[in-house]
């Protein structure tokens, strides 16, 4: 699992270490990791070229201290102070003293795409989001060169904790120091940052209180597999857990049957379709083993192609009066101001969803994700799936936010959201915990998505259990 903490923790840790450790030793830990992965990425040091560009903080200092290991070990180095006059002045006399060699704008603009490597030192955790200037002439001609760029600390121009792809530079390697950062796993700024490396600088995350705690917790295949309820030889079909489904309508039967689809292949222990008698029909055609009769249900998917139905609000207020989990999706969520909710009921919204249940626009979700599944999981009391390009999980009054493990947009389809419902309300029904259903749901459908060719979500759902296999091996 691949923790992120904030800048505001960051800063605080950075203060911790500092008041425990030498003058400049943390930024020298930070400029010889960085010096090792240039080392790397460039293979050897005879004849190799590289290209600095240090602006006028410690991200600049860092990369000018690389840079001049880097000149000491023979590689030809080029360093470029991004704002004139203002530039890390110790890392700066290092660099050229190791015989780095000084260029204005223009040259380090016409050197791009001659040299091996370019080394974006230009701002870091306190750079204010997106480039002007100089600064994006400098990251403009360097994705046209097609070189590849290693950012120090994070691509010159992101915000470190947010989602948006601000005018930056785009790497090919970010090494980043004491923790990943937002930007390094939420899309659409992830994709701006290439490979992570997190170099452990030794910071004391247990040393600043509460806000130790990471902000993000970005899910790993085998963090997915650690969760995921295996059965075993005492196993019945109720101990492995029976899901409820009222989902689909007669205008859209085929959301329950989408969401007993993904049920199904995610391995619950029996489905009872007990929603519309057309969409209970149609599910059964489609899945001989789903059941129609009432009975014994431990957790239900509720909402997911409802449409307008008048009976929404009693039907939603029945169903939580069971008192066992629920999930509940799509046209469910217009009830949910209206209900009394806890950390057991999952909400499962897309970015438009999310914005009409908070009343704002969708553009401002999306501009601050983060924000918004804590403001929605704090107002209504309930554990909340964001869906997505990037999947977030927020339980109410937890600071740290779970992110599944990410796939390719080829989910992005009519019916994905109904099967994902249908796989969250069979974890559900096993037993895990809301958070934990929705992150190892949303995981296995991004996972299967990554290994298959494109499929629709009825057939990406059969292909479940190749997942499962390779995550579970022999369990
Ligand atoms: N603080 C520490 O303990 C350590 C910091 N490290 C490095 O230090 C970085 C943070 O250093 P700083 O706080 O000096 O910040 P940065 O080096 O990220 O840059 C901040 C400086 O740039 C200016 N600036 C920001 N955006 C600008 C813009 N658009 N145009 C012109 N000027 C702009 C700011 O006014 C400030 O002077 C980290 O990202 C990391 O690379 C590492 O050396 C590890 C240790
Ligand atoms: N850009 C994207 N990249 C990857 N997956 C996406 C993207 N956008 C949406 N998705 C997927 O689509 C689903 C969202 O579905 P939703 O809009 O609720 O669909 P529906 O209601 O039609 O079933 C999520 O499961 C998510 O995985
Ligand atoms: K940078």
């Amino acid at each position: 699992m691949l923790l992120v903490h904030s800048v505001e923790s960051i800063r605080a840790a950075e203060e911790e270490a500092f008041a425990r450790t030498e003058a400049g030793e943390l930024m020298e830990r930070a400029s010889d990791a960085l010096a090792t992965s240039l080392l790397r990425d460039l293979g050897h040091t005879d004849g190799t070229t590289l290209l600095v560009l240090a602006g006028p903080g410690n991200n600049g200092g860092d990369a000018l201290w690389a840079g001049a290991r880097l000149a000491g070990r023979g590689v030809r180095v080029w360093v470029h102070a991004v704002v004139p006059g203002r530039v890390h002045p110790a890392g700066w006399a290092a660099c050229t003293e190791a015989g780095a060699t000084s260029v204005d704008l223009e040259g380090a603009i016409s050197l791009m795409g001659r040299v091996d490597r370019i080394v974006d030192g230009v701002f870091g955790i306190g750079g204010h989001p997106g480039l002007t200037g100089e600064g994006l002439r400098l990251a403009e001609a360097a994705e046209r060169s097609g070189t590849p760029v290693t950012s120090v600390d994070l691509p010159s121009g992101l915000a470190a904790d947010g989602a948006a792809a601000h005018p930056s530079f785009r790497a090919e390697r970010t090494v980043t120091f004491g923790s990943a950062k937002a930007c390094q796993v939420l899309q659409p700024a992830a994709e701006r940052c290439g490979e992570i490396d997190v170099v452990d600088i030794g910071l004391h995350w247990e040393a600043i209180g509460e806000l130790g705690a990471p902000i993000l917790r970005q899910w790993e295949a085998a963090d997915v597999a650690a969760r995921w309820p295996v059965p075993t030889c005492r196993s019945d079909k109720y101990s492995r857990g029976v899901v409820g489904v009222d989902a689909g309508s007669a205008t859209y039967p085929g959301a329950g049957v989408l969401v007993a689809y993904g049920a199904a292949y995610a391995g619950t222990g029996m489905i009872r379709s007990l929603g519309a008698a057309e969409v209970a029909r149609a599910t059964l055609a489609a899945i001989p083993s789903v059941v129609t009769a009432p009975g014994r249900v431990q957790a239900w998917v509720v909402g997911s192609g409802w449409g307008d139905r008048h009976d929404g609000a009693i039907r939603l207020a029945e169903i939580l009066d069971q008192e066992v989990p629920v999930l509940i999706d799509a046209d469910g969520l217009r009830h949910v101001p209206d209900v009394t909710l806890s950390p057991e009921h999952l909400l499962t919204p897309h970015a438009g969803e999310l914005a009409r249940l908070l009343q704002v626009s969708r553009a401002e979700v999306e501009e601050d994700p983060l924000g918004h599944i804590h403001r929605a999981a704090d107002l209504f009391g309930a554990t909340v799936l964001l869906k997505g390009a990037t999947q977030y999980v927020a339980t109410p009054w937890e600071r740290t936010v779970d992110v599944a493990v990410p796939g390719p947009g080829w989910t992005a389809q009519a019916g994905s959201g109904d099967t994902l419902s249908g796989v969250c309300g069979s974890l559900l029904a096993a037993g895990l915990p809301a958070a934990e259903a929705a992150v190892c749901g949303a995981s296995l459908q991004a996972l299967t998505a990554a290994a298959e060719p494109p499929l629709p979500p009825h057939a990406l759902a059969q292909r479940f259990g190749v997942t499962l296999r390779g995550l579970l091996g022999d369990r």
